[in-house]
């Protein structure tokens, strides 16, 4: 950030993978999310809209890594998530749990040992990223998210919508799962707990309305007709128009704050979700449901 004349200046430090490679020698390229820094922003975008941004779990740690390597970073203030397309994100990727589920080259001990790994492993630790994040968290929500990638939505501390058409899902009990990714304290915290109960109980969105009223989303950026890239500018230049002349170490020591308020509730809840989740995994219940999802067998009711 450039304050010689006063204002803060956003100038793009990094944005291509060969760049941040030699940055960050210890992260891998991902063809499916992208990151730069802008000033005080670092920026997460989700670029694989063809199958509506579903992520597999390699891509979920890839996440998490990233928000570290934002934690560590001294000139960043705010972690701003952005995707593209018309999805925020579907969620865990169908074709990515079969693969686990099909994949013969690793022999594990038991069913157990198993979703120990390809799931409780990945979901704990994208998770807990996401909970003890020191950076002020924004969401730019081009549309709807699903799931895991929901319960990440739902863990920021600033969301943004594009238009009134963006929606969030926890499609847990039709996917034979449980509460993951917080979301068993999230949603009651921003929703209220009954809200929370009929929306998880019975598969049901959260819509706009809902979003909006709940105080969710602090704004809509109202732009029906734009593209996912269009609003992403919009929402950073506006960003950068509101950190002109802010002292951005008491953001971050506002956000600290803040977040003590329920930390200890988050923590205590990630390691309590997985641990129940387990159980279906190795049920196979999950696996049944995903396959039939990725067969068009089985819909969401929207
Ligand atoms: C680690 C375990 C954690 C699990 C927690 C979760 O994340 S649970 C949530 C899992 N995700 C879902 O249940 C969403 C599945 N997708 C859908 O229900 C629908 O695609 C949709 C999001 C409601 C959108 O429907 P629409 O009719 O508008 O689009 P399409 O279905 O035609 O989708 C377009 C292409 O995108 C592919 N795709 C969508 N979601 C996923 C996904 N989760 N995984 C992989 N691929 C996905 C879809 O297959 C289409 O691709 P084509 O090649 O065009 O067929």
């Amino acid at each position: 950030m450039d304050e010689e004349i006063g204002r803060p200046r956003l100038v793009v430090q990094t944005n291509s993978i060969a760049e941040t490679d030699k940055e960050m020698p210890g992260i891998r390229k991902n063809e499916k999310i992208s990151y730069r820094t802008v000033g005080p922003f670092f920026i997460i975008q989700l670029v694989k809209p063809g199958n509506l941004n579903a992520l597999e779990g390699e891509d979920y740690i890839y996440l998490g890594e990233l928000l570290e390597l934002a934690d560590k970073d001294p000139h960043v203030y705010f972690t701003v998530l952005q995707s593209s397309g018309r999805f925020f994100s579907s969620g865990a990727d169908f074709k990515g749990i079969a693969k686990a589920q099909g994949d013969s080259s690793i022999e594990y001990a038991s069913e157990t040992s198993k979703w120990l790994s390809n799931f409780v492993a990945r979901n704990v630790y994208v998770t807990d990223a996401f909970i003890k994040h020191s950076k002020v968290l924004i969401c730019c929500l081009n549309g709807p998210a699903i799931g895991m990638s929901a319960a990440l939505v739902a863990l920021c501390d600033i969301v943004y919508s594009m238009n009134d058409k963006v929606y969030l899902l926890y499609p847990f009990a039709n996917l034979g799962l449980v509460t993951e990714g917080g979301t068993t304290v999230s949603l009651p915290l921003k929703f209220g707990v009954n809200t929370a109960y009929e929306h998880l109980m019975f598969n049901k969105p959260f819509k706009y309305d809902t979003l909006c009223e709940s105080g969710f989303i602090s704004k809509n950026f109202n732009m029906p007709s734009a593209s996912s890239e269009e609003f992403n500018t919009t929402v950073l230049e506006e960003l950068g128009r509101k950190v002109e002349g802010l002292y951005l170490p008491s953001c971050l020591g506002m956000k600290k704050l803040l977040q003590s308020n329920h930390i200890d509730s988050l923590n205590k809840i990630n390691s309590m979700e997985v641990n129940e989740s387990l159980k279906y995994w190795v049920d196979g219940e999950p696996l049944r449901r995903f396959s039939q999802l990725g067969s068009k067998q089985r819909k969401h009711r929207l």
